[in-house]
């Protein structure tokens, strides 16, 4: 039996329709808040695999609320690592590009020094680093801009303002890969199958939607599959305050994800066409 942390998110979302017979720990059930609790979560169920699909992504809330960020993104994430240790089962773990300082214009790549802007970014980066201390059998999977017809997202931000408004300004100086989350779902289910088989895929991989973009050229994207008349103005960051920094480059390479488990950068035009049918804004 495979266990998710996480039951109404937009990963633990899509993991429910391609995993129905796994078990989803929700918040009332399991609360990241309380690491021990989650480790003895998983030494009761005894599964033999375990995806984390919940986290704190509230990235401007975090900046004022840092300590319960740090206990759900870094001290349950590791303590959840060393429970599936101990059994020697795969551990599919959820990280971010916000792990990185955003500079040059070069995709980052999984080995490159980590340097978070925020306070998001930090607790992530801390759970990376539990879950590597741990070892065993795991995989941390840095995705991007993650966007579904469920959850709150960029892509149900725009559907909304897009039908209020008859012009946005959208930041068009931070540039990552939009990142289906049906598709994210179906890499922790290979990874996780693949970890079962050999340990030593264990490791940091990349896996975020191609091509990358900026901000605004995804919402222009969204307007124009959702038949939306919206005029996306470009901004700059700085145009646009926000109590966290974001990092201006995200993009990732992903190579490693395809030579190693044979899974390929998903397109995300392809996957928002699916999400606006979802939604029923297409047929
Ligand atoms: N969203 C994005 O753009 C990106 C996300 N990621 C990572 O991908 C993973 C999945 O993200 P995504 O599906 O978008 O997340 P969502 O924000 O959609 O969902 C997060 C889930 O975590 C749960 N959660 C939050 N706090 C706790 C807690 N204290 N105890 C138990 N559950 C809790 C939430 O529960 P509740 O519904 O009860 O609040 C929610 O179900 C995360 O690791 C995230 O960091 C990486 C890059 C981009
Ligand atoms: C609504 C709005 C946003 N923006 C900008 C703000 C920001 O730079 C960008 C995206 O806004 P969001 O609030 O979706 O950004 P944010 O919540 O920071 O998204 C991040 O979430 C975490 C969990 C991650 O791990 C990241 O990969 C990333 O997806 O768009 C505008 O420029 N104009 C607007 O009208
Ligand atoms: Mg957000």
């Amino acid at each position: 039996m495979i266990l998710v942390f996480g039951s109404t998110g937009q990963v633990a979302t899509e993991l429910r329709a391609l995993l129905p017979d796994a078990e989803f720990l929700g918040r009332d059930v399991a609360d990241l808040s309380d690491p021990a609790a989650c480790a003895g979560a998983i030494e009761a169920r005894r599964p033999t695999a375990v995806i984390n699909a919940a986290a704190y992504t509230a990235v401007d809330k975090a900046e004022s609320d840092e300590a319960t960020a740090h206990a759900v993104n870094g001290l349950a994430p590791s303590a959840m690592a060393q429970a599936c240790a101990v059994l020697d089962i795969p551990f599919v773990h959820i990280s971010t590009d916000y792990v990185f300082d955003g500079a040059g214009e070069a995709p980052f790549g999984v080995d490159h020094p980590t340097a978070p802007l925020g306070a998001y970014g930090r607790t992530k980066l801390a759970g990376e680093e539990g879950v590597r201390a741990a070892g065993s059998r795991f995989a941390i999977m840095r995705t991007s801009w993650v966007f579904s017809a469920h959850g709150g997202n960029f892509v149900k931000t725009m559907l909304r303002l897009g039908a209020e408004r008859d012009v946005l300004t959208i930041v068009a100086d931070q540039v990552g890969g939009p990142t289906p989350a049906r598709d994210i779902a179906a890499a922790c289910v290979a990874m996780a199958e693949q970890l079962g088989a050999d340990a030593a895929k264990s490791g940091t991989y990349h896996f975020s939607g191609a091509p990358d973009v900026s901000w605004a050229d995804f919402a222009r994207e969204i307007f124009a599959q959702a038949g939306i008349t919206c005029t996306v103005k470009d901004i700059e960051t700085r145009d646009f305050p926000t109590p966290a920094k974001r990092p201006a480059n995200s993009r990732m390479d992903c190579s490693a994800t395809e030579t190693i488990f044979g899974i390929a950068r998903p397109e995300w035009k392809s996957g928002l066409a699916d999400v606006l049918t979802d939604l029923g804004v297409t047929k």
